[in-house]
């Protein structure tokens, strides 16, 4: 089964624009889990522009689903993380500025920085996943590294999808067969939707794992918070 999770940090855009509560992140999160969310990601930025860590500790003792915290392991992330221990931590190579994440990590040249950080989050139980591209040779750093998981960075599946799919997808079904070989997890997330992720999930059946923000909260201005999760849980079937 490949696990859905909501990232929500949208619906925290929108609710600091007006600096009140509305809409109410907890209590959207909880809404996409009684829709049928197998999860929730936050992704805290060092400038708090979306979810802010007030919210991540509001969140833990409420969510009855997986909790997957993503971000760049600054000091205060790691931190906040090893204080919260969330189900599943993503580390995502953002710098403090950047507008959303559009890269993964080089993990052979930060090799001892990740192995340090990977060690700190695994000695406190924390699954860890490291956000990739589809590069063999950042998979296998990544285990060298010590995660349980890689998260592969899709922005460029959804760029090519609408043209070529097959080609679109070839190297991702290659990523995801070096991530098995090596005994990682599968996760895969950025820019997935409801036009791709289903012809994704067909190529890809073993993936564990995909986080879902910005496309599935637009659609459900459309559709609904309800129908839009059931129609993206239809897509990984
Ligand atoms: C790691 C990843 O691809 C997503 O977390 C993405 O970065 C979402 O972050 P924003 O919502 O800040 O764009
Ligand atoms: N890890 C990817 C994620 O959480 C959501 O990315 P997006 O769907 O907002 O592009």
């Amino acid at each position: 089964m490949t696990r859905l999770s909501v990232n929500i940090n949208k619906v925290a855009t929108l609710r600091n624009a007006r600096g009140g509560n509305v809409p109410n992140v907890v209590k959207v999160a909880l809404d996409c889990e009684s829709f049928g969310a197998d999860g929730i990601t936050v992704h805290p930025r060092p400038d708090e522009r979306h979810i802010r860590k007030s919210d991540v500790y509001d969140l833990r003792p409420l969510l009855r689903t997986e909790f997957n915290i993503e971000g760049y392991p600054a000091p205060e992330f790691i931190d906040l993380v090893l204080k919260v221990k969330p189900h599943q931590v993503t580390l995502v190579p953002d710098s403090p500025t950047q507008l959303t994440s559009n890269s993964g990590w080089d993990t052979k040249a930060n090799l001892e920085f990740l192995t340090e950080v990977l060690e700190a989050f695994n000695t406190a139980g924390i699954r860890t996943s490291v956000f990739v591209s589809t590069d063999a040779e950042m998979i296998e750093y990544a285990a060298k590294a010590g995660a349980d998981r890689v998260e592969l960075y899709t922005e460029p599946y959804a760029t090519a999808f609408p043209k070529n799919p097959e080609a679109a997808v070839a190297p991702f079904v290659e990523a995801a067969r070096t991530a098995r070989s090596l005994g990682l997890g599968l996760n895969a997330g950025h820019d997935l939707s409801l036009e791709n992720l289903n012809y994704f999930y067909k190529n890809i059946p073993w993936l564990d794992e995909v986080s879902i923000g910005h496309a599935l909260i637009s659609d459900a201005l459309y559709l609904g918070l309800e129908r839009t999760i059931q129609e993206y849980k239809n897509c990984l079937r």
